[in-house]
């Protein structure tokens, strides 16, 4: 299988749980927003959902500065912390806001069993594991996200319904963001298994990280297509 180049550890891990990854990055909420065919009701849904997902998600990332080794790792993830805090929420602000949504419904809305299923899984890959435990938990949201944003932006036209979600994890700073999150996962790798991860006895555990919390991004999507009504 095939796609943009986010590093070794990536590639791997992709490579080690095919199905569910295709599960994830052709999801019918994928297409739905490729094609423009998605309800706006259920993206609206998803997006109310996806800043819960966010405010957890920086919680996961801010335990990677806990958790890291060296001054890079932990500069990636302070960095990370900071872009989620105080850009990429403020996006899902801004959206909703143009949606009659305010940033308290965001704040009140009640998370869904999905949501709750992901953000603490990988929050307790983290607590109970090291760093890599903690990145191999994180990685699918953020290559996936990448993947699906190229892969939208061959077919959709700027004049697309969806055309600022494709954009926003199609455009260059995005997909350079990616590049470097693959490059810190390679090193974070290198350092503790060695030249040849994949033969380590932790391996097996990693790829099983990766592979659960891809699992749960498809069933992040299924709970977008259910739609359902705002902050409910
Ligand atoms: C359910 C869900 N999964 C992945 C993302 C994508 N995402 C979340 S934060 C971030 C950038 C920092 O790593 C990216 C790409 C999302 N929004 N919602």
């Amino acid at each position: 299988m095939t796609g943009p180049n986010y590093g070794q550890t990536f590639a791997h891990m992709r490579e080690g749980c095919t199905p569910s990854w295709q599960a994830y990055t052709r999801h019918a909420f994928v297409q739905g927003l490729g094609d423009g065919t998605l309800p706006r009701a259920a993206f609206l849904h998803y997006l109310v959902q996806d800043y819960v997902y966010l405010v957890n998600y920086a919680r996961a990332w801010s335990l990677g500065v806990v958790k890291a080794e060296t001054l890079d790792e932990m500069k990636h993830c302070a960095a990370t912390v900071d872009v989620l805090v105080n850009q990429e929420m403020a996006l899902h602000v801004q959206v909703c806001a143009a949606e009659g949504i305010s940033e308290q419904q965001l704040f009140d809305a009640s998370e869904e069993i999905e949501n709750i299923a992901y953000t603490r899984y990988v929050l307790d890959a983290g607590m109970q594991g090291d760093f890599l435990d903690l990145m191999a938990a994180l990685a699918p949201c953020i290559f996936g996200y990448g993947e699906i944003g190229l892969q939208l932006a061959q077919t959709a036209g700027a004049d697309a319904p969806y055309a600022d979600w494709i954009n926003t994890y199609a455009s260059p700073g995005f997909q350079t963001a990616c590049t470097s999150a693959g490059a810190m996962l390679d090193g974070a790798v290198t350092r503790r298994l060695g030249d040849d991860p994949t033969s380590s006895p932790r391996w097996s555990v990693l790829q099983d990280r990766f592979t659960t919390a891809t699992q749960l991004e498809i069933k992040f999507w299924d709970m977008g297509l259910r739609g359902g009504s705002l902050g409910a």
